[in-house]
């Protein structure tokens, strides 16, 4: 497959009732690009274009204060996730700094008040994100053919959704990797990523580059493990790292789409029982994956290819 693969799936037709064609559309190669390849990217997604820029600009005027002006805004310790202000540590293979935080009703949020219209954005961008979140749930629902509203039954719960500003450091001589490869544990993620390009999906052995178009406001949604497990791999959680370019810093925002962490996770029946496939993967509860994926980072394995991840819950065949 050629680097232009990654399809770009225009979302108008959900918007307008009456378009059941371009829906229909739409799902196939949303259907095509899930199995294949666990990365798509969509516009005319709902989100405004003109908060989406602002919302960029914002973070970069805030990731530009002092360093210690920045740490006001530390995550308090009772959060079970750090929301806040963060840098990775000087040891960490991820070279970038970020602000983290939950649905903008939760009590854990440590909001900047400065620049002054920056809380109010990242409010506003992740209430939008979190019904382009509902949206694309829906139409990988269909995508799968699974009974309506199935996927919105089993994950109602948006109180552990997070939306991430992040802020990517130029590369040095010696190393260019922003986060280094990954799968992301959740259910669906978007990135809005600006101009600067680095974010790549591993392809049959290839690193492929998710070319930027930030003035389309163009997202890019990839599939997580959790829909990688629902489905028995039917529809790919995929590879990604980013990489970061010399003299240039990236900025992106990332919402991810998670579970309730009581919710219990296996292949659905829909996928082995029901058409005679043997599960691939043990069922987990979703907290007890979150746990290992923390300790990943606060106690890092040695050799970073011991890191935990969803094979961890694989049956082998
Ligand atoms: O910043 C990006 O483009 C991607 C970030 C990412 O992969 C993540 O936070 O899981
Ligand atoms: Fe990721």
């Amino acid at each position: 497959m050629s680097i232009d693969s990654i399809p770009t799936i225009d979302l108008s037709p959900f918007f307008t009732n009456s378009d059941e064609n371009g829906q229909k559309k739409a799902i196939e190669i949303i259907k095509k690009a899930c199995s294949e390849y666990g990365f798509f990217q969509i516009v005319n997604h709902g989100i405004p274009l003109d908060l989406m820029s602002q919302a960029i600009q914002l973070s970069k005027t805030f990731f530009a204060f002092p360093y210690e002006e920045k740490l006001k805004y530390s995550p308090g310790s009772d959060a079970p996730l750090p929301a806040g202000y963060r840098k990775q540590p000087d040891n960490s293979p991820d070279k970038n700094e970020y602000l983290l935080m939950f649905q903008p009703q939760s009590g854990f949020n440590v909001l900047p008040t400065n620049p002054p219209d920056f809380r109010a954005a990242m409010e506003e961008m992740f209430t939008y994100f979190s019904l382009t979140g509902v949206l694309i749930e829906t139409i990988l629902n269909d995508c799968l053919g699974l009974p309506t509203n199935f996927l919105k039954e089993y994950n109602q719960d948006r109180s552990w959704d997070l939306m991430s500003a992040k802020h990517y450091f130029p590369a040095t001589e010696t190393e260019n990797i922003g986060i280094s490869r990954h799968e992301d544990g959740n259910v669906i993620t978007f990135i809005y990523q600006d101009d600067v390009g680095g974010l790549e999906v591993l392809r049959d052995g290839q690193w492929i580059p998710v070319v930027p178009s930030q003035a389309q406001g163009t997202l890019v949604v990839n599939v997580g493990d959790v829909i990688q497990v629902l489905t028995n791999k039917k529809f790919k959680s995929a590879t990604h790292r980013v990489t970061r370019p010399k003299r240039k810093s990236r900025y992106s925002f990332s919402y991810f789409y998670n579970l309730q962490v009581d919710k219990w996770v296996e292949p659905l029946p829909h996928f082995t029982t029901q058409i005679g496939e043997p599960p691939k993967y043990r069922g987990f509860l979703y907290k007890d994956y979150l746990s290992l994926r923390i300790r990943n980072k606060t106690h890092p394995p040695s050799n970073p290819e011991d890191e935990i991840n969803i094979t961890h819950y694989a049956i082998s065949t």
